[in-house]
């Protein structure tokens, strides 16, 4: 049996390959690619690569290395170093306009090209020559192959670079580049030229959604808070003027490029890339931009079409009598919490502990044997809720072999004899049966 999901993604091309635009005309070489390519290719953050179309086509990166290159930036200078030359606010103008902010003359944000080859600037290196091996080498491992310049669009492009020199000027008049803005120019210009497939960009992606660990070499190439950065800007500037509509449609942090490429990362979920050099008005990929609204639509993609987790934070809350011994509670109340404890789960995990009262006379067993991932919210909401309950004067015992829940703070409740102590003798002959209860 095959995964039915290439004959979906095929179905989704079928639906989105009406001709509309064209190729990005400002640039020679990229004004003579053939505009009948179309693919769709789709990574998950486990490294599984679903495609259908023309997904190893190599086309340029363009912009879309600009996510990419901001998150270099941000591992190289730190957010404040970063910060302090580009911004993180739509502009709302076209990706070549000097947007510029007019107090601190920051461009608005690192995808628009005055912000990019400012970040461009900011990766580590002595020279620019350095500067750029690095950017090509990071590249390089989020798609996990070495990517080469096509030479042809970088002539072609530096041929028409006019309005990239005349940002870079600015940039530097204004104390925002230093160095050469020449080289700044020409470097960029190559970072932009990087010929990638849309399998390419969806594993580059996946590494995105990934919390910046590339899926399938498993490297972790950028720390998890500069991916929360990156894929920011990505869902409010990515689509430069045309940002706004796409969150409402389609609501998935995205970058275009005008080779015909886009992006979308799912945080936690997958990264996905199109590929179509038929471009609409703002220079994104016309048909690339009806995939992702399709997809976003069918497949229930939109960032905010969440299901609250809170619903199924508590897998079981059961209430059992114990026979009885004399000094030892009449009542086991068994709570087991499954999945991602965010704020929102532990809040109801909390809540159906803090509803036991200090006469209610109940041992209480917390068994996280199912919980997926923890996060900091919930490590210390149900921490200080296990405290809590113990300072009542309840007898409380944790299932927690994977050290979910800090154990400095578990007290009495993480020493392994507590649960023992709470159930009698024989009732339970190891941790795995408690789900008898
Ligand atoms: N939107 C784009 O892809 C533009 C990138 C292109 N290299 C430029 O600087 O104009």
């Amino acid at each position: 049996m095959k995964s039915p999901l290439p004959e979906y993604l095929k179905h989704v091309l079928t639906q989105c390959k009406q001709d509309s635009g064209q190729t990005a005309q400002y640039i020679p070489e990229l004004a003579s690619a053939n505009p009948d390519h179309l693919g769709v290719a789709l990574c998950t953050i486990d490294g599984d690569m679903y495609a259908a179309g023309d997904t190893e086509v190599e086309f340029a990166i363009e912009s879309i290395s600009k996510a990419f290159v901001y998150a270099i930036a941000l591992e190289d200078r730190g957010f404040d170093g970063v910060a302090k030359k580009v911004g993180v606010e739509p502009s709302g103008d076209p990706f070549n306009q000097l947007s510029l902010d007019p107090k601190t003359g920051r461009p608005d944000n690192p995808l628009i090209n005055a912000g990019a080859i400012t970040t461009h600037t900011l990766v580590n290196g002595k020279t620019p020559q350095d500067r750029y091996d690095r950017v090509a080498d990071v590249l390089s491992r989020c798609a996990g192959r070495k990517l080469r310049v096509m030479e042809d669009v970088y002539s072609s492009e530096m041929k028409t670079a006019d309005r990239n020199r005349a940002l870079a000027y600015m940039l530097h008049m204004t104390g925002i580049i230093e160095g050469d803005p020449m080289a700044a120019v020409e470097y960029y210009t190559r970072q932009c030229s990087l010929a990638v497939t849309a399998k390419d960009l969806a594993v580059m992606t996946a590494t995105l959604a990934n919390r910046g660990r590339q899926p399938v070499t498993k490297e972790q190439i950028f720390s998890p808070d500069v991916m929360v950065r990156v894929q920011s800007v990505m869902l409010t500037c990515g689509m430069y003027d045309y940002a706004g509509d796409w969150v409402t449609a389609v609501g998935i942090p995205s970058k275009s490029g005008v080779g015909g490429g886009i992006i979308g990362s799912l945080p936690g979920q997958v990264g996905i890339a199109t590929f179509s050099p038929q471009l609409e008005e703002h220079g994104n990929s016309y048909r690339g931009i009806k995939i992702f609204e399709h997809m976003s639509d069918k497949m229930g993609l939109h960032l905010l079409k969440v299901v609250p987790p809170s619903q199924s934070a508590v897998r079981r809350d059961k209430t059992v009598k114990l026979p009885s011994r004399p000094g030892h509670p009449a009542n086991l109340r068994v709570v087991a919490v499954q999945g991602a404890v965010n704020f929102v789960a532990a809040e109801h995990v909390s809540r159906h502990l803090v509803s036991i009262q200090p006469k209610d006379d109940v041992g209480i067993v917390l068994d996280l044997r199912a919980v997926t991932m923890m996060y900091d919210v919930g490590k210390m909401l149900l921490a200080d809720t296990v405290e809590g309950l113990i300072a009542d004067g309840h007898k409380v015992a944790l299932i927690d072999p994977d050290g979910v829940l800090p154990k400095d703070k578990m007290g009495a409740a993480d020493r392994p004899g507590t649960l023992k102590e709470l159930l009698p003798q024989g009732a339970v002959a190891g941790e795995n049966q408690l789900g008898e209860f």
